[in-house]
């Protein structure tokens, strides 16, 4: 199974919607959508008087009455063929991540013992075995030992990842396999509480909830309709007192021509291949709340490392300091390194291996490991004979040098300086009171990041850098990648302080992040964006994880978020502005045997005034079906500014649908009245 499934609409899927369109006509499924509830009482009022002609008022024209009936069904009929298109595959993805969630055999660990269970048995707290070639049988976190797994069947990637204990990358997610070597996992959920149960009622959309800004669309919606509900069931004993017998499929026709439709139709299709959207870029986003929120985002906090740049820091050079040689920098980084396990670290001993240095492990035999900590941006080893090796961020082993007592080398801060400025991060090296150098790590700026920063930019989102690196590189990098502005030296805390400030000022804020210690920032963000590749903690408080564990994703997902709300704007403008060539239709044809002087407002010199409300009405249907591929894929945009595109957006969605339906209905009546 793929979720990132690329292609578009199947056979099958066009073929399940046909049939959904006509489940859909259930009233009990109708009234969730207000509008069409209207239109589906108003078919059902006019095939009554089709079948009973004089129900109500002097007998109709049943041929007419039932022309209306029919494209009144047709009405109904493509707006859910819309919703169940939209559905359709995610539907289908799920169907797939299904049978990925066969019951397997677990080796549960009881007492010491390993004991064969099926994984629906399975309980938060249990402890598995998982050997290389079996699949895992339920989320958790390795507790012991490392593996590689492949996650394709929720990635869609095929290259195997590292799992391991302690650490960033120990959460493992059901229904992956271990591919090499053997890990103990600890459950973390209980049956029908997966990752891949939450995908999958995802994707099915099972438990999708009108949002916010849907809701007030909605409401929006509903009073359009009931006010011109108003309208229409005065105008009767108005034009009876005028004389005019107005027969009540005529009315329904008007109504039905009048109320926003076409968004009615179209909104919760609209809403749905948004987050499809977001799913097809193997993004999942926890509710459309947080796809909606992601399209409002006015401040956007990156890191550095990762995320702007490649992330793969590596150690280029030693950089000796206070008169030493490249040898004993490069030896004492290498010792501090021994028990080091972040890339740095491993970087570290890969440089001193390649500048043939000799090493002796035996030197870190029992000595106490210091892991390296974002608090304290130090990492090291206290060593048996009582010495203590660090290596870390140049302020903070300054700092600590100098609270054992030692002296900074004069040459430290132009040398450190000079790497920080060409973008690179400089760590000293330091044992005990003495600094003997520095390690120059180098990463570089990922391509197209000034671009992109640009377009955001200009659809008025602010990009703020917050990275634990000095203030030197970490100004050099915001230079060169082109963000707006940048925080160093910032420990985990103080991106929620920053969220915070934001947030106070009234903007929405987005950010990534995979570590715990990101979890409390990424559920303090209008939009967190958690690695997939990251620990239960940052996925669980994040309301969107990224499969492909790429955090300058975010970039993408605001721009879908921005489309979404978009297209639903635009729509929405297109439905209302159509309203005004439907009067010019349908008003004149009302009253024209009445009123002769209301010919003057047939502009578009319909043929009859049969043909000319059963042309609007033709074409207030088949917009719907019309407008399905711009629901679905979204409006095509460009950066810009929020006025700029409303302006934009008037124009073309506002003044085309004024325009649009003069010239579509004329067209339609000249076919209809080949007929009539
Ligand atoms: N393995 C390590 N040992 C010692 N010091 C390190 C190690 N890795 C990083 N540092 C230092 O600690 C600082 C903070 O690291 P941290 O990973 O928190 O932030 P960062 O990677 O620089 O920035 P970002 O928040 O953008 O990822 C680094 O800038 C570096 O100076
Ligand atoms: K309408
Ligand atoms: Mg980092």
């Amino acid at each position: 199974m793929n979720v990132k499934r690329k292609s578009m609409l199947t056979s099958s899927i066009v073929g399940r919607a046909l049939k959904e369109s006509l489940l859909k006509l259930n009233p009990a499924v109708m009234i969730r959508n207000p509008v069409m509830f209207v239109v589906e009482i108003g078919t059902a009022i006019v095939l009554l008087l089709s079948l009973f002609p004089g129900l109500v008022g002097t007998e109709g024209d049943t041929g007419f009455n039932l022309t209306v009936f029919f494209i009144l069904l047709f009405t109904l009929l493509f707006a859910n063929f819309a919703e169940a298109l939209a559905e359709g595959r995610g539907k289908a993805q799920a169907a797939s991540l299904k049978n990925t969630k066969k019951e397997i055999q677990a080796n549960k660990l009881v007492g010491g013992a390993v004991r064969v269970v099926p994984s629906t048995e399975l309980r938060k707290g249990d402890v598995v075995v998982v050997s290389q070639g079996e699949s895992i049988p339920g989320d958790g976190e390795v507790i012991e030992g490392l593996a590689s797994v492949d996650e394709s069947a929720i990635t869609g990637e095929s290259a195997p990842v590292i799992k391991e204990a302690g650490g960033d990358f120990s959460s493992v997610t059901g229904g992956t396999r271990v591919v090499s070597d053997k890990i103990t996992v600890r459950i973390t959920s209980d049956p029908g509480e997966s990752f891949i149960d939450r995908m999958i009622s995802l994707v099915e959309g099972a438990k999708r909830q009108k949002t916010p800004n849907e809701l007030a669309l909605s409401t929006l919606l509903i009073s359009l309709t009931i006010i011109f509900l108003i309208v229409v069931v005065t105008l009767k004993p108005i034009a009876a007192y005028l004389g005019i017998d107005l027969q009540v499929p005529v009315l329904i026709a008007l109504l039905v021509c009048l109320i926003p439709t076409t968004i009615g139709g179209l909104l919760s299709a609209i809403g749905i291949a948004g987050m499809d959207r977001v799913t097809q870029f193997n993004v999942l986003a926890m509710s459309g709340k947080a796809v909606e929120a992601a399209g409002d985002i006015n401040t956007m906090i990156l890191d550095k490392t990762g995320t702007i740049t490649y992330g793969n820091r590596m150690a280029g050079e030693f950089v000796p300091v206070g008169g030493h040689d490249v040898r004993t920098v490069g030896e004492w980084a290498a010792i501090g390194s021994l028990h080091d396990e972040t890339p740095e670290g491993r970087s570290v001993l890969e440089l001193a291996k390649r500048i043939g240095l000799e090493l002796d492990a035996s030197q870190a035999s029992g000595a106490e490991i210091v892991e390296f900590k974002a608090e304290t941006r130090m990492s090291g080893l206290d060593l048996l004979d009582g010495r203590k090796v660090r290596k870390g961020a140049v302020d903070t082993v300054k700092k600590w040098i100098v609270s054992l007592g030692g002296k900074v080398p004069e040459d430290l801060d132009v040398k450190s300086d000079a790497i920080a400025r060409e973008g690179g991060t400089p760590l000293a090296v330091a044992v005990d009171g003495r600094i003997f150098g520095l390690i120059y790590l180098k990463d570089t700026v990922k391509p197209g990041m000034r671009d992109r920063f640009d377009q955001l930019r200009e659809m008025g989102i602010k990009t703020i850098m917050c990275t634990g690196d000095n203030p030197l590189t970490a100004a050099t990098i915001a230079r060169e990648a082109g963000v707006d502005d940048f925080v160093a030296e910032s420990k985990p805390e103080d991106k929620i302080a920053l969220i915070r400030r934001e947030q106070a000022e009234g903007k929405l804020v987005a950010m990534t992040g995979d570590g715990t210690n990101d979890a409390p920032a990424l559920a303090q963000a209008d939009v967190g964006l958690a690695m997939n590749s990251g620990t239960i903690a940052a996925k669980e408080a994040a309301n969107m994880v990224d499969l492909d564990s790429d955090p300058s994703k975010i970039i993408e997902v605001v721009s879908i978020g921005k489309q979404l709300l978009m297209t639903r704007g635009a729509l929405t403008t297109f439905s209302i502005a159509n309203d005004i060539a439907k009067y010019f239709a349908i008003i004149p044809a009302m009253f024209i045997l009445a009123i002769p002087e209301m010919g003057a407002l047939n502009v578009m010199g319909l043929e009859s005034p049969k043909t000319a409300i059963l042309s609007a009405l033709i074409f207030n249907a088949i917009i719907i079906p019309l407008l399905i591929p711009l629901a679905m894929k979204g409006v095509a945009y460009k950066p810009m500014s929020a006025a700029k595109l409303l302006g934009r957006n008037l124009f073309v969605y506002g003044f085309g649908g004024v325009v649009a339906p003069f010239i579509g209905i004329k067209l339609i009546d000249l076919f209809v009245g080949l007929w009539i």
